[in-house]
């Protein structure tokens, strides 16, 4: 398997405060690589950096062309009154929305990855009313719509309750071995342990990569 992420020798700083320091890792084709770690580590903030909205100051990433990244949030809740239904939400990241009506190609397109997170019967719901494990496939589908190769969660499980998560987790594996990449950042070593192959366990002192059977409990 090739590398599809190459982080290489990474400084990242907030101002004096180095947060990530001469961190390298490769994240190769297919991984379900799991990211965890102390609170405050910098999980979030390797993510923002790999995501290009934070500046490394050393070290490169070598991302998947024209960086494609699905990337789905921790949980938080919207507003009953969110004006999008469910549908309408997860074409929104659709690669041709600067037309603004609803393409066939993009009615096909919503209709496969809707179909893909199992939210058939929701789909002309508001957005505003769904459960929190309903919005978070929301966000998959949304993420997922245009076929990236490389799927980013942020604590996406975080808030969720046991059946919700494994539902979320399920059908993430299933883009999976469909040949996605999947990055999870997660505190919930059980779960990284079920989905995950490989991790990076982030501390102050030190970053352990490795098989997930050798996750430290
Ligand atoms: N914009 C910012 N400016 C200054 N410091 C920041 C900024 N964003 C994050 N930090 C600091 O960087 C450190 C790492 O934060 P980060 O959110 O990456 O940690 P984390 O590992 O994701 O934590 P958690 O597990 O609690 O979510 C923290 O000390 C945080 O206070």
């Amino acid at each position: 398997m090739k590398p599809l992420v190459t982080i290489n020798n990474l400084t990242v700083a907030f101002g004096n405060h180095k947060i990530i320091k001469s961190l390298s890792c490769k994240i190769m084709q297919g991984d379900f690589f799991i990211i965890c770690g102390d609170n405050g580590v910098g999980k979030t903030t390797l993510i923002k950096t790999l995501l290009g909205s934070l500046h490394p100051q050393k070290g490169k990433i070598i991302l998947p062309p024209k960086r494609e990244i699905g990337y789905v949030p921790q949980f938080r809740n919207l507003d009953q009154e969110y004006p999008l239904s469910i549908r309408e939400f997860v074409g929104l990241n659709y690669q041709t929305a600067i037309i603004p009506w609803v393409t066939s190609k993009e009615k096909i397109a919503q209709n496969k990855i809707i179909e893909k997170t199992d939210l058939v019967k929701l789909q002309n719901q508001p957005l505003g009313l769904a459960s929190g494990g309903e919005k978070q496939r929301a966000y998959l589908a949304q993420a997922m719509i245009n076929h990236p190769p490389l799927l980013i969660l942020d604590e996406a499980t975080s808030s969720l309750d046991n059946f919700m998560k494994y539902e979320l987790l399920n059908l993430v594996a299933n883009f999976q071995k469909d040949g996605v990449t999947v990055i999870f950042v997660t505190h919930d070593l059980p779960l990284a342990k079920q989905y995950g192959n490989r991790f990076l366990y982030m501390s102050s002192s030190n970053y352990m990569i490795d098989s997930i059977n050798k996750l430290p409990k």
